[in-house]
C-alpha cells in the first residue's frame, strides 16, 4: 500500500506541474487496499471533488497497472487530516480594492495554468499570499528558463527592451501567436524582471477571462469605482488571451478606460492574443487601433532546433539528461507547440521512471503511443491537400493538374510547403504526390513561401490558420 502510493505519487509528480502536484496530490493519504478497492483520503470538500474530477482516472489506472488487476478507487473526506479553518470573507477580503484575484475567496482552478495559486488561502496562508497574488506573476516564467530561436527572437527582444524601459519604448507591446507558443511565458518573463528591478511597482497579471468576471462582480456589487481606481493605478498591467474580450461590450468599455488612464500615465500594458489586433472577432475598433499603436509582434511556432533546444532544456531542469537522437526523434513527431512538447516530455519521464528502463527511441515510440498517432492520423499529404484546396476554394485534384493560374499555383505551393512542414516526406515523395511533380519544383515552392512567410504578415496568418486546422 505504501509503495503503492509512493510510486503513484512519484508518477503522478512528473505529470503534473510543481503547482498542481502540491495543491492537489500532496495532500492525499491512501488510507487502505482490500480486495481490489482503495481507499484514498482528501483534507476537504473542495479538494475532494477536485481530485476526483481531474485526477481518479488517472490514480485509477496506475492503481490497476501497480496490482495488475482492476481496482475501485474511493475518496473520502477525512477532516481529521486538516481541521476546517475560517475562509476569508468578504468583508476580510480585498475584494473592493484588488479586484477578483486577491479578493475572491476561492481562486478557479483553471488558474493553474496561468500560475496562479491554485488553492482557496484561508487565514494566515491568505495574507502570506497577497504580495504574490496582487501580482500574480509566476516566478517560474523568466527570461532564463525561456528557449529563444528564429520563432520568438523578435517578441523576445521587444519583452527585454519594455522590461528595461516599461512604459517609454513599445506602449502597448502586443504579442500574438497560436496555442502553447510562449505569450504567456513571456509576459511573465517581463514582469519578473520588472518586479525585480523596481519592488515597489504595482504590477498586475490577469488573464482576460478572469478580467471579464471581474468586471461582472463589480456589476454585481456595483463596485466600478473600486474597479477603476484598482486598475488605473497599477504601474504595469500584463493582459493575457485578450480575445476573450470580443463580443462582450462592457468588459471592452472598461477595458478602453483603464487603458487611456494607463497609457496617458506612461503606465506599461502588456496584451496577448491568439491572432493580431484587427483578427480579432467582436472587438470594438477603437480598441483595435489602441492595441496596434505601440508595437505588435508575432510568436511563431518553435522550428526543429528550437524544439530540440527546448527538449533538452526542460529535461535538464527536471534532473534528466535527454540523448540527442532522442530529443530529435520528439521534436520531429510534435511540431504544433511547446506546451505539447512539455507534455510529451512528461509522459516520456513518467514511463521511463515508472517501468524502470532508460529513455531510449523505443521507449518514448511506447510512451508516446497515443499522441504519435494522432499526428500520423492528422497529417498525411492528402489531408494537407484537402483542407488547402477548401480553404482557398479550389479542387482538390488541381493539386495534382499540370494547370498553372495563380489562383491555383500558389495554393498548391503553399500544400506543399506545408507537406514539407508537418510530414516526414521527402521531396521526391511530395513531388509524386502532387501529379509526379519534380523534386525541384518541390523545392522551390518550400523556399518561395517560407521567404514570404516571414515577409507578409498575411501569408504567414494564412498558414498559421492551416496549421491550426491540420493538427485539430
Ligand atoms: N520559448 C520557450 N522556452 C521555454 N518554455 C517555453 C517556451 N515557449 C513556451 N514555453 C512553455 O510552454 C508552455 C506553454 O507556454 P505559454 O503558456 O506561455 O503559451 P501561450 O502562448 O500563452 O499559450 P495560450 O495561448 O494557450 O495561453 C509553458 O509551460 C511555457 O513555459
Amino acid at each position: 500500500m505504501e509503495n503503492f502510493w509512493q510510486t503513484c505519487s512519484a508518477q503522478l509528480e512528473l505529470e503534473l506541474t510543481p503547482q498542481q502536484f502540491s495543491a492537489w496530490i500532496k495532500p492525499l493519504v491512501p488510507l487502505d487496499y482490500e480486495n481490489g478497492k482503495l481507499r484514498i483520503a482528501a483534507p476537504n470538500r473542495f479538494k475532494l471533488d477536485w481530485v476526483k474530477s481531474q485526477f481518479a482516472s488517472r490514480i485509477t489506472a496506475l492503481a490497476s497497472q501497480y496490482w495488475e488487476a482492476p481496482i475501485e478507487v474511493q475518496f473520502v473526506l477525512n477532516p481529521s487530516l486538516n481541521p476546517p479553518r475560517a475562509r476569508p470573507t468578504e468583508s476580510t477580503s480585498t475584494a473592493a480594492s484588488v479586484p477578483n484575484g486577491a479578493g475572491a475567496p476561492a481562486m478557479h482552478p483553471a488558474d493553474v495554468r496561468t500560475g496562479d495559486p491554485v488553492t482557496p488561502p484561508a487565514g494566515n496562508e491568505y495574507a502570506n499570499q497577497r504580495g504574490r497574488e496582487q501580482s500574480r506573476i509566476n516566478t517560474d516564467l523568466t527570461f532564463e528558463s525561456f528557449v529563444t530561436g528564429k520563432a520568438n527572437q523578435l517578441a523576445r527582444a521587444a519583452a527585454i527592451q519594455v522590461a528595461n524601459n516599461p512604459g517609454v519604448s513599445y506602449n502597448p507591446l502586443f504579442f500574438y501567436g497560436g496555442v502553447g507558443l510562449g505569450k504567456t511565458h513571456l509576459i511573465h518573463a517581463i514582469g519578473n524582471q520588472v518586479m525585480a528591478d523596481q519592488p515597489g511597482a504595482r504590477i498586475r497579471y490577469i488573464h482576460a477571462e478572469q478580467y471579464v468576471r471581474d468586471v461582472v462582480t463589480a456589476y454585481q456589487r456595483k463596485g466600478f469605482d473600486d474597479f477603476k481606481h484598482y486598475y488605473h493605478s497599477l504601474d504595469m498591467l500584463l493582459i493575457d488571451d485578450i480575445q476573450f474580450f470580443g463580443g462582450k461590450s462592457r468588459t471592452q468599455e472598461e477595458f478602453f478606460y483603464a487603458f487611456e488612464a494607463l497609457i496617458a500615465a506612461k503606465k506599461q500594458i502588456i496584451i496577448t492574443s491568439d491572432t493580431y489586433p484587427k483578427e480579432i472577432t467582436g472587438m470594438d475598433d477603437r480598441l483595435i487601433s489602441r492595441f496596434d499603436s505601440g508595437l505588435t509582434v508575432a510568436i511563431e511556432p518553435p522550428e526543429l532546433e528550437m524544439r530540440v533546444a527546448i527538449l533538452l532544456k526542460k529535461a535538464k531542469s527536471e534532473g534528466v539528461t535527454l540523448s540527442d537522437d532522442v530529443a530529435f526523434f520528439v521534436a520531429k513527431h510534435l511540431r504544433s507547440n511547446v506546451r505539447e512538447l512539455e507534455g510529451a516530455l512528461r509522459k516520456i519521464l513518467a514511463y521511463s521512471r515508472f517501468h524502470g528502463k532508460d529513455i531510449s527511441i523505443d521507449i518514448v515510440k511506447e510512451a508516446l503511443k497515443d499522441l504519435l498517432s494522432v499526428q500520423n492520423r492528422q497529417i498525411s499529404v492528402e489531408n494537407i491537400q484537402k483542407t488547402v484546396a477548401d480553404f482557398f476554394n479550389i479542387k482538390v485534384a488541381d493539386m495534382y493538374s499540370k494547370r498553372r493560374p495563380a489562383n491555383i499555383a500558389r495554393p498548391r505551393q503553399i500544400a506543399m510547403y506545408l507537406a514539407k512542414e508537418l510530414t516526414q516526406k521527402s521531396l521526391p515523395e511530395i513531388g509524386e504526390l502532387f501529379g509526379g511533380r519534380d523534386h525541384t519544383t518541390v523545392l522551390h515552392a518550400v523556399r518561395k513561401i517560407a521567404q514570404d512567410r516571414t515577409k507578409n504578415p498575411e501569408c504567414n496568418h494564412e498558414l498559421h490558420v492551416l496549421e491550426q486546422t491540420l493538427k485539430g
